[in-house]
């Protein structure tokens, strides 16, 4: 009966890894006791987007079994990590950036953040925005400082589920930062290199708008999984992002997707819908770059990032809010298909040298 069970998950693909589950290894477990099929599938990320896709593909090849009536799938998730791992314990950092400042690249981190944690995944943020640092203040815990711990490192403060570290936690609020490219260069480093993440699946960075130093000293400190961009639909938005996307790809650091905010305007007492400045623009940086999402203006998004708790935490029901969470499972997605694809590449790589010690 195991067999039966176990061949028939063969013919079922994760649909966005393109693979069966039984050689993805994700099936952790398939008994089968008195016509109940008990089936334990182990997502590759808590975050998954297609997860009922696969809960529905899951029973109804397992109930083809000769002898089975019920299936009942259970879920558990383990990141899979990149290749090379960014940090000691951290599986992915993955940069937020935006060509122009204002395009709403914090709330999006944050929200990201808040999201992929509300979902079970273990997840830090970084406020690498030392010249706006805007994380402290959306998380709640601008007047919160970053302390030592017993091994002199900067224990990252927590706050909604989720670990952050802010400049804004550090120096005194209300002073501007008047630094040079090689005092942020060793402040990113300190924040990433000197912070007691711990163990994460996901770091999220919040870079400053633009192509500066932070940004480059970031894809040349740590091995990024991959970046994301944020933008708003107009052309002078668009125009800065496709900048944003050319330094990511002169790095070599894969641009994960984009996010067009402030994408449209749904009249809270009409319910109309307006598209303020022309939604859908995203898609002239090109169909390469999946759009994760399209979030709208929305009152409760700026509302609460200004009470400190995030949107998708707030108000998970809103449009917005809704938007975001699915945002985020998009990009815990592109993250698997690309750490799977990766695996695969480098173990087809040790083939042949397998081949010859057999
Ligand atoms: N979808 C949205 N609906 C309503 N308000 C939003 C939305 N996205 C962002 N905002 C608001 O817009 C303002 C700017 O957002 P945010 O600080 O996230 O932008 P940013 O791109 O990170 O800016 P900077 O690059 O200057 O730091 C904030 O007040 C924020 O609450």
């Amino acid at each position: 009966m195991h067999d039966a069970v176990m061949s028939a998950l063969k013919t079922v693909n994760d649909p966005e890894l393109h693979r069966d589950l039984v050689s993805l290894g994700m099936i952790e477990r398939a008994e089968v006791v008195d016509g109940v099929a008990q089936i334990k599938v182990n997502l590759t990320t808590p975050a998954c987007p297609l997860k009922g896709q696969i809960e529905e593909d899951v029973r109804s090849a397992v109930l083809k079994v000769p002898g089975v009536h019920t299936v009942q799938v259970s879920f558990g998730a383990t990141v899979r990590p990149a290749a090379q791992p960014a940090l000691p314990g951290v599986k992915h950092v993955l940069l937020v950036g935006s060509g122009k400042g204002g395009v709403g690249k914090s709330s999006v981190a944050v929200n990201l953040a808040a999201s992929l944690a509300r979902d079970g995944a273990r997840v830090g943020l970084l406020d690498a925005d030392v010249y706006g640092p805007s994380v402290a203040h959306m998380l709640g815990q601008g007047a919160a400082r970053v302390s030592a711990n017993a091994d002199r490192k900067m224990q990252p403060i927590e706050a909604h589920g989720l670990r952050f570290i802010s400049m804004a936690n550090l120096s005194p609020a209300g002073q501007a930062l008047v630094w040079r490219g090689p005092m942020l260069h060793s402040a990113v480093q300190q924040f990433l290199k000197d912070a007691a993440w711990g163990e994460l699946d996901y770091l999220i960075v919040d870079l400053p708008p633009g192509t500066g130093d932070v940004q480059l000293s970031l894809t040349q400190t740590v091995q990024v999984t991959g970046a994301v961009i944020v933008t708003t639909p107009q052309d002078v938005a668009l125009i800065d992002a496709a900048r944003a996307i050319d330094m990511f790809r002169k790095a070599s650091v894969p641009v994960l997707g984009i996010v067009e905010n402030m994408s449209y305007f749904v009249a809270p007492d009409t319910g109309n819908t307006y598209d303020l400045f022309g939604r859908g623009g995203s898609r002239k940086l090109g169909e390469q770059y999946p759009l994760l999402g399209e979030v709208p203006i929305d009152l409760d998004v700026r509302q609460d990032a200004d009470a400190g708790v995030p949107a998708v935490l707030a108000h998970p029901q809103t449009v917005a809010a809704q938007a975001l969470i699915s945002v985020a499972r998009n990009l815990a997605g592109q993250v698997s298909v690309l750490a799977v694809n990766r695996a695969l590449a480098q173990s087809l790589e040790e083939l042949p040298d397998q081949l010859t010690v057999v």
